[in-house]
């Protein structure tokens, strides 16, 4: 069977990459684009793709949905319209596999109970690098034995959320293996703010953003005269890619809401 993508964010850094996935891919049919600026009305009239896209470019998603019917909604935007997309996606019985990062806890746990009341199946991965998968998952091992943690993400300087959703889902998964506790001298002061990083129950978390970099991560562990520190790189988009690619498969097999890949590799 062939699956009906649509991908929202199709000129973006992630959403091009996903493009070219999906065209090339003889299992998938990408349907629909869903784009907010610019518009054209097929993909072919962007510069960035090739004259053989004849896919069509929606800027309303209801609209996307009714007429062009996908099994798969792939969301590669921005925090601010994310969850509005997925929403509305499961709301028209349309599978959400989504990339972009932004989420509250709030909204995760009402779309996870949409998704449930529906069973109608939803990825939301903060991240689709493989290796990054490991690296949260060996964090969340080595926590229950080293649980003096910090995290230091550093990504490129167009990135909006911070810290980053695989900043945030790594210390979920060290949390369920960690009691949470006020890290570094009991006394300890900031003389300039923010100078401790963010405080995700005690664990600190680093945002850096610099022109250059991609998508990196290391994940500190700090014991008696010892440092454990486990690091993933992303060098660029396509390492994101096979992860799109299984998502797009898997969530036709799902009944709920998956957060994190790490949950159904
Ligand atoms: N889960 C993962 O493995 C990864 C997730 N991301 C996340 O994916 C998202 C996109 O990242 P990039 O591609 O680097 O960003 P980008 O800024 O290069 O691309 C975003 C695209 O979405 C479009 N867009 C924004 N709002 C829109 C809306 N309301 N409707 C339709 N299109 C809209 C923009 O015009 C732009 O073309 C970010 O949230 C980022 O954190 C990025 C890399 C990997
Ligand atoms: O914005 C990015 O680039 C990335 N965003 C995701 C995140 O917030 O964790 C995944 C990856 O780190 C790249």
């Amino acid at each position: 069977m062939t699956i009906r993508v649509a991908i929202a964010g199709p000129r973006g850094k992630m959403g091009s990459e996903a493009v070219h996935t999906v065209m090339k891919n003889d299992q998938m049919e990408l349907v629909a684009v869903l784009d907010h600026r610019e518009i054209a009305n097929s993909l072919e009239n962007y510069t960035e793709f090739p004259n053989t896209y004849h896919v069509p470019v929606f800027r309303n998603l209801e609209d996307l949905f009714k007429t062009s019917k996908p099994d798969v909604f792939v969301d590669l935007t921005a925090p601010e319209a994310v969850y509005k997309h997925t929403k509305e996606a499961l709301e028209n019985g349309v599978r959400p596999v989504i990339g972009t990062t932004g989420f509250t806890d709030d909204q995760l746990d009402e779309l996870t109970e949409l998704s449930a009341n529906l069973q109608l199946g939803a990825i939301i991965a903060p991240n689709f690098a493989i290796g990054a998968v490991l690296m949260m998952k060996f964090s969340q091992m080595a926590a229950a034995y080293l649980p003096e943690v910090e995290i230091i993400e550093m990504h490129h300087d167009r990135k909006l959320d911070a810290p980053s959703g695989t900043a945030i889902k790594t210390a979920q998964l060290i949390q369920e293996n960690r009691r949470s506790h006020k890290q570094g001298h009991p006394n300890e002061e900031e003389t300039l703010p923010g100078a401790r990083g963010a405080d995700f129950e005690g664990l600190r978390i680093h945002s850096v953003r610099l022109p250059g970099l991609v998508a990196h991560q290391q994940v500190l562990f700090g014991g008696e005269g010892q440092l454990l520190t486990l690091r993933h790189d992303s060098f660029n988009r396509s390492s994101f890619m096979s992860g799109v690619k299984f998502s797009i498969e898997k969530v036709m097999q799902l009944d709920e809401l998956v957060y994190g890949l790490e949950n159904i590799l």
